[in-house]
């Protein structure tokens, strides 16, 4: 996701190689690539991670859930009290960032995806506190500069992750699921690959493009006792879009639950 990140930045303009400093636990050869192709600086020493966070105006966490406990306490003494905070992390409340932190500094709370790697993510952002209206502009010019972006109320970010963070997964795996199905009805590899792609595409420019609702739209491709309504029917009879409610339900759940998971450890 960090990447995702460095790259649409960096396409968009919006700030310079020089300006971007990247590290991780210890993957060297993934730091290498990273400033390979993108001539950031990256850092592998401890002392050097520190002096990259020491230096830094804006932190961003993209850990996964698991390790924010030990980073953010690994950061706390870091702060100089100038630094902006940009968490990436699902389900991570801004308290508790701020309890691990063990002090108030200006967090923004965030669930992009990865379709900023292509200048199309849409982020979901919240404020704490302590962030000033300058803070609030430059976190949204950073994501806009990656795709859309929506301020929402801090609990909504789970939401957020339900619809949009995870949402590009579920397209795949749809994806997946016409290409296989394609080729099981007797088409090639590659019509199958092209035809689902060109479809996914399509459908979304429609609905930018023409302004009208997705019911609206598949009520057109859907003639009276056609094919469509022969798909739709059986996808019905399958129960899709429960099933579709529950996923996106289950998904909203397990990031508080990862949430819940860190307070509990941040309390230890
Ligand atoms: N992937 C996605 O689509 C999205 C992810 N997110 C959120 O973004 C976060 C990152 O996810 P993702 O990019 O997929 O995860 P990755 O596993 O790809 O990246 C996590 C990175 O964190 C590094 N790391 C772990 N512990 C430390 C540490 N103590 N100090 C420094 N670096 C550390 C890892 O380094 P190393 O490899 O060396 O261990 C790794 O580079 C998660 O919290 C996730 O919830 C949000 C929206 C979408
Ligand atoms: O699967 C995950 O936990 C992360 C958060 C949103 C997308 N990927």
């Amino acid at each position: 996701m960090a990447e995702a990140i460095v790259k649409g930045l960096l396409h968009k303009r919006l700030t310079t190689p020089g300006q971007i400093g990247m590290f991780n636990r210890s993957n060297a050869e993934r730091l290498e690539q990273l400033r390979n192709q993108y001539g950031v600086y990256t850092a592998l020493e401890q002392s050097d991670k520190e002096k990259m966070l020491q230096s830094a105006d804006i932190i961003f966490l993209a850990i996964k859930p698991k390790d924010a406990a030990e980073s953010l306490r690994t950061l706390a003494p870091l702060l100089n009290g100038r630094q902006m905070i940009v968490s990436l992390i699902a389900g991570l409340p801004i308290r508790t960032i701020e309890r691990l932190l063990g002090q108030t500094v200006p967090v923004i709370r965030t669930m992009p995806n990865t379709s900023a790697t292509v200048g199309l993510g849409a982020t979901g952002l919240s404020f704490s506190d302590a962030v000033s209206a300058h803070q609030r502009d430059l976190a949204e010019e950073l994501f806009r500069a990656v795709g859309m972006t929506a301020v929402v109320e801090e609990p909504q970010l789970d939401a957020v992750t339900a619809v949009s963070g995870s949402g590009p997964a579920y397209i795949y795996y749809m994806m997946e699921t016409m290409m296989a199905a394609g080729q099981k009805l007797g088409l090639s590899p590659q019509a199958a690959r092209e035809l689902t792609l060109q479809t996914v595409l399509g459908a979304a420019h429609m609905v930018i493009e023409t302004g009208e609702e997705p019911a609206e739209l598949r009520r057109k491709v859907t003639s009276p006792n056609g094919t469509t309504q022969a798909a739709i029917e059986t996808l019905e009879s399958h129960r899709f879009s429960e099933a579709f409610m529950h996923a996106m339900e289950r998904c909203m759940n397990r990031a508080r639950e990862l949430g819940a998971e860190i307070e509990r450890s941040a309390g230890e």
